[in-house]
This record gives structure tokens, C-alpha cells and sequence, in this order.
């Protein structure tokens, strides 16, 4: 019996062929900036997605200042490291809510990812507890996001705040129109969003910013005002903002949250000492250890051989399907 001669073509050959589109190419993509200890959250969510068994790999949009050692462990977590050129807002003396938020606006780079025809951005603060690769399956043309609260003292600069108005609750306190005029649009949470990278948004979104004011949530203000028209509402089990858990807890089923965003005051887990306001939660010392879980699994760490064998073993599915569709029947 001639032995089967298999000619076992190259696992990316196999990857070319395989039946996902090329063109369908998706991935999820974080920020990182600076040489502190936000790369400890990237780290987190990289693991966080490895657990969820996410399809997708996770890029990092990584400003130059991010050094060359944070640069290397994020690569042996598995993540893709492309670095961007800052994007600074016009001359300006806003106040941003959190002063660091001018490198914020850094986050727009992402739109000029086209060889990615769908991608889900996460802030480097956000942990998955549940697999969302569902999510980019949702029609093309919008922007997917969870809407935000403007309950907490940092939105104390706008109208909705002083008159005790938010968009989680909008009977609570009625939006009065003849006053205030209208309604403000449905607002997200820019630490979380399904998007379409395009290089026609991106030059737009660029030369936008060149003529907006910038204001107090900075890239966030921005973005909802460039996709209100198109901006889709998603449920909050996909970025659950913190506060929501005191501010608006009606509206939330903790053990349904598939992504937390750990963005209230003292909430970012690496930093975590439970001395501000609300961080004596129980809730919010079962979500940071939850965190840190993840974080500390070893079990969880980036390993190349077990990925590039889970790539050949989908590969080999996928072509031993068209192969046994194409090849003679035995004889
Ligand atoms: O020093 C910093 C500050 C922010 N970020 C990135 O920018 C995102 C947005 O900032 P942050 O999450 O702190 O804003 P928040 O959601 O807490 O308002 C972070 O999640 C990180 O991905 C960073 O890499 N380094
Ligand atoms: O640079 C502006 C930032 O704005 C957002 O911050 C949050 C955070 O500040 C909370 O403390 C507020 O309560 C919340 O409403 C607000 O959205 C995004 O999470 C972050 O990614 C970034 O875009
Ligand atoms: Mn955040």
C-alpha cells in the first residue's frame, strides 16, 4: 500500500485559503500611553480574552512613549503592538475632566487600521468575563456602544448634572425642553465601541477635530458628536461603568455583565486601596479581585505553540472540509 503521500502545506498557506475572508479580517484594539502602569491593565485584558476564548487577537495602539520593556510584554502576551503618532486637540483651555484626558484624543489613530474590516476597542481598564466575539457580527454602517451616566461629579460641568437629569433614568427628572432646549442625544461610553476602521472617517474625523472646541470629556465629547447619527445603543452587560452600580443599579444584573469598565475614581484594579468614595463596596472588591484573578493566572499567559496549534487544528478543519468535497471518492 503506496504510503499516502500528504503534503502538508504551510500553516499560513492554510490560513490564506481558509474560508474567513480576508477581507473579514477582525480584532479587538486597546490604547496604551505613557510608562506607568496602565500596560498592567493591558496585560489583564489580554489575558481576560484568552479565558474568554475569543476568536480575535488584541492590537495595542501604543503611543512613542511607551518603552521598549512594556512594549516586549505585551508581544509575549500575544498581543500586536502598533505604535501611533500622538493626535492632539486645537489650542485650548479646557479643563478636561481628568487632565490626562488631552492623550485621549490619540485613540482616533485607530480608524486608520484597515487591513481590519470590523474591530472592538477596549480601554486598557476594562476586563471581559464573558466571550463578546458575537459583537462583530452586528451590522456594518453604525457604531455600537453602551450609553453612559452623567450622574457622577465629573460631568458637574453640564446641564443634564446640575439639574440632576441622566439618560439611564430619563423619567426620574424630566428634560424640560422649553428651558434647556432639546433632549441631549443618546451619549456612550467611549471605553467600549464596535467600529468600522475607514480611511475616509479617519482624514474626516482629523480634520473635524481641527475645528471642534475641545471640552471636558475630551476624545469622548468628540466622538459622540461625530456618530450621534449613526451611533447604536448596546446593553450595558457590555461595558458596565462602575458607577452605574450605585447611580442607577435598577438597571443593572452584575452576574450578567460580559465586560466591566473599571473608570469610577479609585477604581482601576492595579491601583486599587479602597479609600475613595464608594470603593468600600462589596460589589467592587468582588469585580477587583475578580480582576486581579485573571491578571495573577499563570494558567492564562500567552503560550505560541498551543496558539499556533489551535490555528492549525482550525486551519486543518476547514481545509480537510473542502479537501473532502473536492477529493476522488475512495476507491
Ligand atoms: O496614562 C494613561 C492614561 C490612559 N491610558 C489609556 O487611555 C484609556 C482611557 O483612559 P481611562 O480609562 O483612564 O479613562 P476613564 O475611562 O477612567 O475615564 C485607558 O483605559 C488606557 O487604555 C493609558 O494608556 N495611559
Ligand atoms: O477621555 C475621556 C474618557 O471618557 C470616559 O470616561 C468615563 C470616566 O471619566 C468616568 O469617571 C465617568 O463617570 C464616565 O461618564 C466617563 O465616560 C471613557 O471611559 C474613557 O475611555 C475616556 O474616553
Ligand atoms: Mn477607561
Amino acid at each position: 500500500m503506496a504510503s499516502k503521500q500528504v503534503n502538508y502545506i504551510s500553516l499560513e498557506t492554510m490560513m490564506m485559503t481558509s474560508k474567513e475572508d480576508h477581507t473579514q479580517m477582525r480584532a479587538f484594539v486597546t490604547f496604551l500611553a505613557g510608562d506607568g502602569d496602565y500596560v498592567k491593565g493591558v496585560v489583564g485584558l489580554a489575558k481576560g480574552l484568552r479565558k474568554a476564548k475569543s476568536r480575535y487577537p488584541l492590537v495595542v495602539a501604543v503611543l512613542p512613549d511607551v518603552p521598549e520593556e512594556h512594549r516586549n510584554i505585551l508581544v509575549s502576551q500575544g498581543c500586536v503592538v502598533r505604535e501611533i503618532e500622538p493626535v492632539y486637540p486645537p489650542e485650548n483651555q479646557t479643563q478636561f475632566a481628568m487632565a490626562y484626558y488631552v492623550i485621549n484624543y490619540s485613540k482616533l489613530r485607530i480608524w486608520e487600521f484597515v487591513e481590519f474590516s470590523k474591530m472592538i476597542y477596549l480601554d486598557g481598564d476594562i476586563q471581559l468575563f464573558d466571550n463578546i466575539d458575537h459583537l462583530f457580527d452586528l451590522p456594518d454602517g453604525n457604531l455600537y456602544a453602551v450609553m453612559d451616566c452623567f450622574c457622577e461629579k465629573t460631568w458637574s460641568h453640564t446641564p443634564q448634572f446640575q439639574i440632576g437629569y441622566c439618560q439611564q433614568s430619563p423619567n426620574k427628572v424630566q428634560w424640560a425642553e422649553e428651558q434647556l432646549g432639546p433632549r441631549p442625544s443618546l451619549y456612550f461610553n467611549a471605553g467600549m465601541f464596535v467600529f468600522e476602521p475607514k480611511m475616509s472617517i479617519y482624514h474626516d474625523l482629523l480634520n473635524n477635530l481641527k475645528l471642534t472646541q475641545p471640552t471636558p470629556f475630551a476624545e469622548q465629547d468628540f466622538l459622540n458628536m461625530y456618530f450621534k447619527d449613526i451611533y447604536k445603543p448596546i446593553p450595558p452587560i457590555y461595558n458596565l461603568v462602575l458607577a452605574m452600580l450605585w447611580r442607577h443599579p435598577e438597571n443593572i444584573e452584575l452576574n450578567k455583565a460580559k465586560v466591566v469598565h473599571y473608570c469610577a475614581a479609585g477604581s482601576k484594579p492595579w491601583r486599587y486601596t479602597g479609600m475613595e468614595a464608594n470603593m468600600e463596596r462589596e460589589d467592587i472588591k468582588i469585580l477587583v479581585k475578580k480582576w486581579w484573578e485573571i491578571y495573577d493566572d499563570e494558567s492564562l499567559d500567552y503560550k505560541p505553540e498551543e496558539a499556533r496549534l489551535q490555528l492549525l487544528k482550525a486551519a486543518l478543519s476547514e481545509f480537510s472540509n473542502d479537501y473532502y468535497m473536492l477529493a476522488p471518492s475512495a476507491a
